[in-house]
């Protein structure tokens, strides 16, 4: 089963999306992230892939919880959420073309408004992962491609990744 981080960097109300060149999600705004390596574990997967898709090195990085991708047979796929917290005095100037997309700086309003067509599919898991301290395990259930069913439950408060 093939595993992905995907990473929320968040500076106040704003959160660095990512508007990838190459599926998964191609041409939506996302967060940074990608395939976990063999031997490496989901935190120093975000943590590279930050690095290598923002050139950021973060600090203050929090696990979220995981979500894993089912056809309601067969769990094919799973990606750990994380957040990581900018402190206000960090800069980095968006948009800027980097080699999986462009970055730019999003704020909370423009992200999870009802009509915005342009983005991925966090605004199922993103609000409760900024809302609560508790961690969730979601199943999204897949048929024909169509996202059908997400459910969710609690994982160990003391989880980690
Ligand atoms: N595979 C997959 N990734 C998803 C889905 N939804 C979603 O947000 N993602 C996220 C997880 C990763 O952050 C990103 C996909 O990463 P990727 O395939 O580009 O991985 P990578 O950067 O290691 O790519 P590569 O170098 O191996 O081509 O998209 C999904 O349904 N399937």
């Amino acid at each position: 089963m093939a595993e992905f981080t995907i990473c929320f960097l968040k500076k106040g109300d704003y959160i660095l999306l990512l508007n990838r060149d190459k599926p998964q999600w191609m041409g939506a705004w996302n967060g940074v992230g990608g395939k976990i390596e063999q031997d490496e574990t989901p935190l120093a997967g975000a943590l590279r892939e930050i690095k290598e898709e923002t050139g950021i090195t973060v600090e203050d990085i929090t696990y979220k919880g995981k979500i894993t991708w089912t056809d309601g047979v067969v769990n094919y796929g799973c990606m750990y959420a994380f957040i990581a917290e900018l402190p206000e005095s960090f800069t980095f100037e968006t948009p800027i073309k980097v080699a999986e997309g462009i970055l730019d700086w999003k704020e909370l309003t423009w992200i999870f408004h009802p009509e915005n067509v342009g983005i991925a599919d966090l605004k199922y898991y993103l609000p409760t992962m900024l809302n609560e301290t508790a961690n969730y395990d979601y199943i999204f259930t897949y048929q024909d491609k169509k996202l059908v069913n997400i459910s969710s439950a609690p994982i160990e408060q003391t989880s980690t990744v």
